[in-house]
C-alpha cells in the first residue's frame, strides 16, 4: 500500500482527494494537513464517516518517523514553494496540484528532490480532458499561429491567469517556435488598459472569474476566413481525481521533477 497524506485536506480539492484516496484499494490515507481544521477528523472534514485520522496544522508536524510515501498538495500559491522544499528535503514524493510555481522554482525543487531521492509532479491540471485540450492546441498551433485563450473559473480562485492557461500558452509557444511561425502583428490598440488581456510570449490570455463556473478553457484559433475553437469543461472537481490517483501510484517510478500530467499518461 502507498501511504498518502493530503496537504490542504480541508479545501475544495483536498476534500475530494481525501475521498478518492480513501476509496482506492492500492492507496492508504494516513494523514491530512490544514491549518484551520487542525484537530478535526479527516473523514468528518471531507463529509464522510469519521476515519480516525486527526488533521495536523502544518507539514512540519508530519515529517518525522511516521512520514508518508506521498504527499498530495492542493493548498495555495502563497505557501506551495516553501512547503514543497520541506517535503522533498524530507524524502517524500510530492504530487503538486497547487498553481503558482515559477519555472525557476520548479528547477530548484528538482535539485532538492534529486538530492533526497524524492520525486515531484507539478500538474497544473489533473483532468484527462484538459491534458488532451492542451495537446490538441499545441498540435494546431503551427497551422494557426494566431491564437488567444479564454479561461473561466469560479470566483474563489486565488490566481489569474490559471496554471492551465499558462501551461497551454507554453506548449503553444514551444510548438510555434519549433515550426518557426508567429502570430500576425497585433495592431489593436487598447482604449481601456487590460482590454486585450495578458501576454505569455506570443499567446494572449483572458481570465474570467464568476460564481457558477468550476474550471473551463477555450483556445481560439483564427485563420483565413475561418476560426477553430478547442474547449474543455470540468463540470465538478471529480474530473481531477483519476489523474491525482494515477499520480500517487506512479510518482515513485518517475525520477526528478515532472511538469505536466501528460508525461505520466
Ligand atoms: N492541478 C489541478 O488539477 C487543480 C489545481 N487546483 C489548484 O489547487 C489549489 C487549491 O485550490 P482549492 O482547493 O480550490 O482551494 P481552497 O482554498 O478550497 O483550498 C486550499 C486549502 O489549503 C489550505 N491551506 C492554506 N495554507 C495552508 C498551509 N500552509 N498548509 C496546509 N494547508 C493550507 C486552506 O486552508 P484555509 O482555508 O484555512 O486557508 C484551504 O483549506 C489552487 O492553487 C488551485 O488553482 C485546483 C483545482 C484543480
Ligand atoms: O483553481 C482552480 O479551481 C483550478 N486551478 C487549476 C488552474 O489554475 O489551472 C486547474 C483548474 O483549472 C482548476
Amino acid at each position: 500500500m502507498i501511504r498518502v497524506t493530503v496537504n490542504g485536506a480541508g479545501g475544495k480539492m483536498g476534500r475530494e482527494v481525501v475521498k478518492a484516496v480513501h476509496n482506492d484499494s492500492e492507496l492508504a490515507l494516513v494523514g491530512g494537513i490544514d491549518p484551520t481544521k487542525s484537530g478535526q477528523d479527516i473523514g468528518t472534514v471531507a463529509g464522510i464517516e469519521p476515519l480516525g485520522i486527526t488533521m495536523n496544522s502544518s507539514v512540519d508536524e508530519i515529517l518525522g518517523d511516521t512520514k508518508p510515501d506521498v504527499i498530495v498538495d492542493f493548498t495555495s500559491p502563497a505557501v506551495i514553494y516553501e512547503n514543497a522544499k520541506k517535503m522533498l528535503a524530507a524524502g517524500i514524493h510530492v504530487v503538486i496540484g497547487t498553481t503558482g510555481l515559477t519555472a525557476v522554482q520548479r528547477d530548484e525543487l528538482d535539485v532538492i528532490g534529486r538530492k533526497h531521492n524524492a520525486n515531484c509532479l507539478v500538474a497544473p491540471n489533473f483532468s484527462l480532458g484538459a491534458v488532451m485540450m492542451m495537446k490538441v492546441s499545441s498540435e494546431l498551433a503551427p497551422y494557426f499561429p494566431n491564437v488567444e485563450i479564454i479561461e473561466l473559473h469560479h470566483n474563489h480562485k486565488y490566481d489569474a491567469p490559471s496554471g492551465t492557461a499558462i501551461l497551454t500558452a507554453k506548449l503553444i509557444n514551444d510548438a510555434k517556435l519549433a515550426a518557426q511561425v508567429t502570430a500576425d502583428e497585433d495592431l489593436t490598440r487598447e482604449s481601456l488598459p487590460g482590454a486585450r488581456g495578458a501576454k505569455v510570449d506570443d499567446v494572449t490570455i483572458h481570465s474570467v472569474r464568476l460564481p457558477g463556473y468550476v474550471a473551463h478553457q477555450q483556445v481560439l484559433f483564427g485563420g483565413y476566413d475561418e476560426t477553430l475553437t478547442v474547449r474543455h469543461d470540468s463540470l465538478s472537481r471529480l474530473s481531477f481525481m483519476p489523474g491525482v490517483v494515477l499520480a500517487c501510484k506512479k510518482i515513485a517510478s518517475v525520477p526528478g521533477l515532472t511538469y505536466g500530467l501528460e508525461h505520466y499518461l
